[in-house]
């Protein structure tokens, strides 16, 4: 690679137990063997790259970052070099996505299924199924199934390019192909999804409205997905505008409108915002407790459920997304109920990690005796999943008594539905050496990665206009944290070396 001078970058920092590092189970990462100067210079070039791609995230550092756009910058936390992955596993993901995207249209519609909701003619989905890949059972097992706000269909598209950039310089020295990372067409498959729901909805005057939180530092993830169904998508440009608001902001400022026509056999009822139809409702909000503080919000999302514009989602594909709904389908002989094709159904049983009630006894005594095999997963989105082995054994039996009788969850005194946990398997994946950049600074260490497959569907009555897998995220966090995502600071953005 050209010396492009003496750039002042990183440092990989040494983590201390790097001493007797178990033998790299992935050559991928193998950079160990590489130059030292050479390291540097990738890690120089991927900064910049990133910087210059917008592969950015507001700082945590700085005030304003999730308010103001341009303010705070800093480049997203990605992975230096992509995680080497079996093709065999991620054609088997790639898969499942229109499965589980009819999977989640079916059960919208059993209104009994979803205590009495049921949907409209138009439907959007934009769902992100993520998976690990279980070192025990060798198995492609699916962690959850999102169906709201999935994050980072802008920013995973640009790690997978970054990686192609890298190896195309560097592939080289190390030994690597960059034709060997598979394109990633998340943020233009879901751009072109949002936009032939707003072409469906048939009304050219009619804006696509974003729900966000009033704190945002994952904007330019949903900047790039908005910017690119604006301008890379063939719509008429002159008039499709994406405006973003708060729940608080659409309800406080009695903006929103239901406006109803029509007559007693055909009412109509139109959402408008600011005396303009909206289309389409996106939302990158509302899937926390935290999203509705006051009655206004929860008016605000039932007066948008109540209108005739799209939802992605509404309410029914979010509810198909908890994880009671997982656990009810991976229970026997339920998913017979949505889908008919046996080899859809042996596709989706051979994904499906052993997912639990509380309310079962058996197992939650299994949980008991083997806590090492199971975790606690709260339905709400966000929370992290709660490892059994981490209790001590009476805490471990009093936790799981205590929620098995739908007492309240015993660490945190908080509201009922912090008491609705099920019981997973533990999935355990293979750990691999990563270097894990993050506000500038290389990290090495011991890491394991999760495997997300973004699926669009739109469907107008009977007419399915769009079902399909778009695109992939990899996330990757150092194995010994427990906790959750990108956002919550333990994982980085990643992307996959076809071995
Ligand atoms: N800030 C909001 C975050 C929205 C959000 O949390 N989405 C869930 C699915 S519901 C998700 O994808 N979690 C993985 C993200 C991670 O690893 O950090 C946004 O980006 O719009
Ligand atoms: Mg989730």
């Amino acid at each position: 690679p050209s010396k492009v001078g003496t750039l002042k970058c990183g440092k990989v920092r040494q983590m201390e137990s790097q001493e007797g590092v178990a033998a790299i189970t992935n050559p991928m990462r193998d950079l160990e063997t590489v130059d030292e100067d050479l390291v540097q210079q990738m890690v120089c070039d991927a900064l910049v790259w990133s910087s210059l791609h917008g592969l950015v995230v507001g700082d945590k550092n700085v005030q304003r970052s999730g308010r103001t756009p341009g303010v705070g910058m800093v480049h997203a936390p990605f992975a230096l070099l992509p995680l080497s992955f079996p093709e065999s596993y991620y054609s088997q993901a790639c898969e499942l996505a229109p499965i589980f995207n009819e999977l989640v249209d079916r059960v919208s519609l059993d209104g009994n299924f979803l205590q009495g909701f049921t949907d409209q003619d138009i439907r959007l989905g934009l769902h992100r199924s993520d998976y690990m890949l279980d070192e025990h059972t060798k198995l492609l097992l699916q962690i959850e199934l999102n169906t709201i706000s999935c994050s980072f269909p802008g920013l995973g598209t640009i790690v997978s390019e970054l990686h192609r950039s890298l190896l195309i310089h560097y592939g080289e020295h190390l030994g690597l192909d960059s034709k060997k990372i598979p394109g990633n067409s998340s943020v233009s498959r879901f751009a072109e999804a949002m936009a032939k729901a707003w072409t469906e909805y048939n009304n050219p005057r009619a804006v696509v409205m974003v729900v966000a939180q009033s704190e945002e530092r994952n904007m330019y993830d949903q900047h790039w997905l908005c910017s690119k169904a604006l301008y890379k998508v063939h719509i008429q440009l002159s008039f499709l505008s994406l405006i973003t608001h708060t729940m608080l902001q659409l309800f406080g400022k009695h903006w929103l409108k239901l406006i109803c026509k029509g007559n007693y056999f055909l009412m109509e009822h139109f959402l408008c915002i600011g005396g303009q139809a909206v289309s389409v409702v996106y939302f990158r909000a509302g899937y926390a407790p935290t999203d509705y503080p006051s009655e206004s919000e929860w008016r605000a999302r039932l007066l948008m459920e109540q209108s005739s514009a799209i939802k992605c989602p509404s309410i029914s594909y979010h509810l198909a997304g908890t994880k009671k709904i997982q656990q009810e389908l991976a229970k026997p002989n339920v998913l017979e109920r949505f889908l008919d094709n046996k080899e859809d159904i042996a596709k989706v049983r051979k994904c499906f990690a052993g997912l639990w009630s509380l309310d079962d006894s058996e197992i939650v005594g299994k949980a008991i005796e083997r806590p090492e095999l199971y975790v606690m997963k709260p339905q709400r989105e966000g929370g992290g999943p709660i490892f059994l082995i981490s209790l001590c054994h009476s805490f471990c039996c009093l936790q799981l008594y205590t929620l098995s009788t739908g007492g309240n969850n015993v660490f945190e005194q908080g509201s009922e539905e912090d008491a609705a946990y099920i019981l997973m398997q533990r999935i355990f994946p293979s750990e691999s050496l990563a270097y894990l950049m993050r506000d500038g600074v290389c990290h090495k260490d011991q890491a394991i990665s999760e495997l997300g497959i973004y699926g669009a569907y739109l469907r107008n009555k009977d007419k399915v206009i769009m079902n399909e897998q778009c695109g992939y995220l990899m996330r990757t966090k150092i194995s010994s944290s427990n906790e959750g995502g990108v956002a919550a600071g333990f994982a980085v953005l990643d992307s996959i070396y076809l071995t």
